[in-house]
């Protein structure tokens, strides 16, 4: 289903369809949207966001990464960020990279310690990201000063660093959402 929403939302994003064309898909949307409503559940009983086992845990508002290796110091991945994505000219939304970076960075932060939250994620854009571009992410713990702990992230596209960043992951106290 997850899968599914992606794909829509990268076709209907480099979609340039007639007004009856826009018309019928808006209807079928609703449909489904109708569809599903009886279903809302709270959100600990979700399915997105709870998919460790999915890219982006099944959020399909989260860039589709792969993972490859993971433990509790580092992280290797993949992502080729759909026309969805696009700010303009071909390069990605420069929202969207800081959503794929605290999605792997939060959750490394996460792995194996108590739980986390970001307190800043700096991100730099060191080259435009191509849409449609196998681009590999890498994460790594850094170090950790008392509840505060510091990873670092990349995007990769071949040899090329695109984008990286450095994020704060403060330990949360007890009764912290
Ligand atoms: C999230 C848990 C999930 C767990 C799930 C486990 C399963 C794993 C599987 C899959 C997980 C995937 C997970 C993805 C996760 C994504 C993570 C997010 O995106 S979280 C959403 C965005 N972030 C917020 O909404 C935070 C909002 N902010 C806060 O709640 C507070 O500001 C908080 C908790 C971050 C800190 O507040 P204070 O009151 O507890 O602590 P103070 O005293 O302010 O800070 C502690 C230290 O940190 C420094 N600090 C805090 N914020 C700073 C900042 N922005 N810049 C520099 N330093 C900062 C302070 O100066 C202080 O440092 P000094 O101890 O004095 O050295």
């Amino acid at each position: 289903m997850i899968e599914a929403l992606r794909l829509l939302q990268a076709r209907m994003t480099g979609a340039g369809p007639p007004p009856e064309t826009v018309t019928e898909t808006a209807e079928t949307l609703e449909k489904l949207a109708a569809a599903l409503e009886p279903f809302t559940v709270p959100e600990a009983a979700q399915i997105v966001g709870h998919r460790t086992d999915l890219p982006g845990r099944g959020q399909a508002m989260a860039p589709p990464v792969h993972i490859e290796e993971w433990d509790e110091e580092h992280v290797l991945g993949h992502v080729t960020f759909s026309r969805f994505y696009l700010g303009g000219n071909g390069a990605v939304h420069g929202g969207a990279i800081p959503l794929a970076f605290d999605e792997v960075m939060g959750r490394l932060a996460n792995t194996g310690r108590p739980r986390a939250r970001t307190a800043y994620l700096h991100v730099n854009y060191r080259k435009i990201t191509p849409v449609g571009s196998r681009l590999r992410v890498e994460a790594r713990f850094e170090r950790e000063e008392g509840r505060k702990r510091i990873l670092a992230g990349a995007l990769v596209d071949g040899e090329t660093v695109v984008a990286d960043a450095e994020g704060l992951f403060v330990t949360l106290k007890p009764g912290q959402p």
